[in-house]
């Protein structure tokens, strides 16, 4: 595979930190209830237990509701949520809090109480004001004491209308609108929004963190995704809100953390379809990655990892790149940064396909990493070689380049060979299908003489290549079939991140080069 241009794509800069995984947090839901069971702390715990915390709930207030909207709301003495806060805490390390509806000013009260107490290291706000349905879950008369609460939060997870409430302003109309509202809304409390673009309308659902006091890598950070054509969205706010606590508890990055959640909100929303509950806005499917045990076949998994793929195969057959690569158009410039980027992805791919070997069970699979890590180099150095050394590209490490180390590096740390093996697929099985792809498609055109990439379309037909991601599948299959449901449902998230950045990988020239 020596003349292959590439399993893609990082060395770590010095000193960059691994993300650390730490165990399973404690994570409290401070929120009403909903017996619904989409929203508040029913939704709350059910999001912590799929995003791997273990959740506890201390109930502000009851309310009547299912999916068509709120009928009765009861918020119990102050004292007795107090009573609860200190039951928790008097006996239990509590790593995150996600605070949620509240009610009143005198149940803010005792929040703010208990949180000047005992000091939660992660502390998310979702300041539920009004419910989906249109109720109202805050009283008027409280929002003044909500605002004063806002500094004690980590991160403020406001809807686009309660943004604009909270900053006194009109509701944001577009995107850039409700960006600059949260940087007003971060530089006022300190703490850093998630701005989120579930009620906007357009295809794009994108969510981005804004913190202008140099929390962030960048003022904003914007995390991009699908909107997803339902109206299951009953409680998509608690849903993220409490996975952000969970997830930051976990990883120690806000960043990561929405990168790490918001794929498995959008799945649980595309998945919301397979509950039957209520006949309104229904609850979306927290535990949509759970794929149920028994005796699974030989290639089962696989199947089910292939399916989790064929969107972001999709969507790579689409990119104006990948279009531009097989027709010749491909600007040079971009062309070039793909390359450089790859050479310096290899070496980081080449660096996890190494720990992979190191924590293989048999020495077959041990053996396998370890050709593979090597073959990683050997590409490396080709691609400088024949590629790099007639082009001026700098050799910087793009954004997409280092999320996606960033991401492998992460489930190389997990613990888990299973998880770890899954993140390492997409590099090979969906490289593997767009290389045959065009190549294909190259020859059919009659391999046109002047076409200006038909040296590098030569090279997808690796025999080599196509063998080594026969072997790969096979060993995820095998480590997925035999995993927990748990460990499983951890293998299709790191799968299912390292396909989409598969996909971000080949967008990447157009957007950074
Ligand atoms: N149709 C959709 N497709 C994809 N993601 C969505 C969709 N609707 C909402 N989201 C995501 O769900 C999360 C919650 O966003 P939203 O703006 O709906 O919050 P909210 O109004 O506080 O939620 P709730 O409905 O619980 O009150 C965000 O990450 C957002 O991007
Ligand atoms: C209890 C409760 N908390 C929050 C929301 C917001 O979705 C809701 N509908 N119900």
């Amino acid at each position: 595979m020596s003349s292959l241009p590439a399993l893609h794509h990082v060395r770590p800069a010095p000193g960059e930190a691994v993300p650390a995984t730490r165990g399973i947090p404690r994570v409290l839901a401070i929120a009403g209830s909903d017996p619904s069971g989409g929203a508040g702390i029913q939704a709350d715990l059910k999001s912590i237990a799929a995003t791997g915390g273990y959740g506890m709930a201390a109930i502000t207030a009851l309310t009547a509701q299912n999916t068509r909207g709120v009928s009765a709301v009861h918020v119990p003495p102050a004292e007795f949520l107090a009573a609860q806060l200190a039951a928790v805490s008097d006996d239990i390390a509590v790593d995150a809090v996600k605070i949620g509806m509240l009610g009143d000013a005198q149940v803010i009260a005792a929040v703010r109480t208990w949180l000047e107490k005992v000091r939660p290291g992660v502390v998310v706000l979702d300041p539920v004001m009004v419910a989906t349905s249109g109720d109202r879950l805050l009283q008027e008369s409280a929002e003044a004491a909500l605002r004063e609460l806002l500094p004690l939060a980590d991160l403020i997870t406001p809807n686009l209308a309660e943004l604009a409430m909270l900053l006194g302003e009109p509701e944001a109309a577009t995107w850039p609108d409700a960006l600059e509202q949260g940087k007003r809304l971060a530089a006022e409390t300190g703490a850093t929004v998630l701005v989120k673009g579930g009620h906007l309308d357009g295809a794009d659902c994108p969510d981005a963190l804004v913190n202008t006091g140099g929390a962030l890598s960048a003022d904003v950070v914007v995390v991009d995704g699908e909107r997803v054509p339902t109206r299951n969205s009953h409680g998509t706010g608690c849903s993220l809100s409490s996975a952000m606590a969970t997830a930051q508890a976990r990883l120690g990055d806000w960043e990561l953390s929405l990168r790490t959640v918001k794929p498995w909100l959008e799945e649980a929303l595309r998945s919301s379809g397979q509950l039957e509950v209520g006949h309104g806005n229904g609850p979306v499917h927290h535990f949509h990655h759970l794929v149920s045990t028994g005796a699974a076949p030989e290639g089962s998994f696989a199947d089910v990892l292939h399916a989790e793929a064929a969107a972001d195969l999709d969507a790579i057959y689409g990119l104006g790149f990948i279009r531009g690569l097989a027709e010749g158009t491909l600007p040079e410039n971009e062309f070039a940064y793909y390359l450089a980027q790859d050479a310096i992805y290899l070496n980081g791919y080449s660096r996890v396909l190494a720990r992979a070997s190191a924590l293989a069970p048999t020495e077959a699979e041990q053996l396998f990493w370890a050709r593979s890590a090597q073959q990683c180099l050997e590409v490396e150095s080709e691609l400088h070689r024949s590629w790099l050394s007639t082009r001026s590209v700098l050799p910087d490490l793009g954004p997409v380049t280092k999320a996606y180390v960033d991401h492998l590096l992460a489930a190389s740390a997990s613990g888990s060979y299973a998880v770890l093996v899954a993140a390492v697929l997409p590099c090979f099985w969906l490289y593997a299908e767009v290389g045959e792809t065009l190549h294909a498609e190259f020859l059919d055109a009659g391999a046109p003489k002047g076409h200006p990439y038909a040296e590098w379309l030569r090279t997808y037909a690796d025999e080599g290549f196509a063998e080594a991601t026969g072997q790969a599948i096979g060993i995820a299959d095998a480590a997925g079939r035999a995993a927990s449901d748990e460990e499983r449902s951890r293998m299709l998230t790191a799968f299912r991140q390292s396909s989409r950045y598969e996909v971000e990988f080949f967008d990447a020239p157009r957007l950074h080069s």
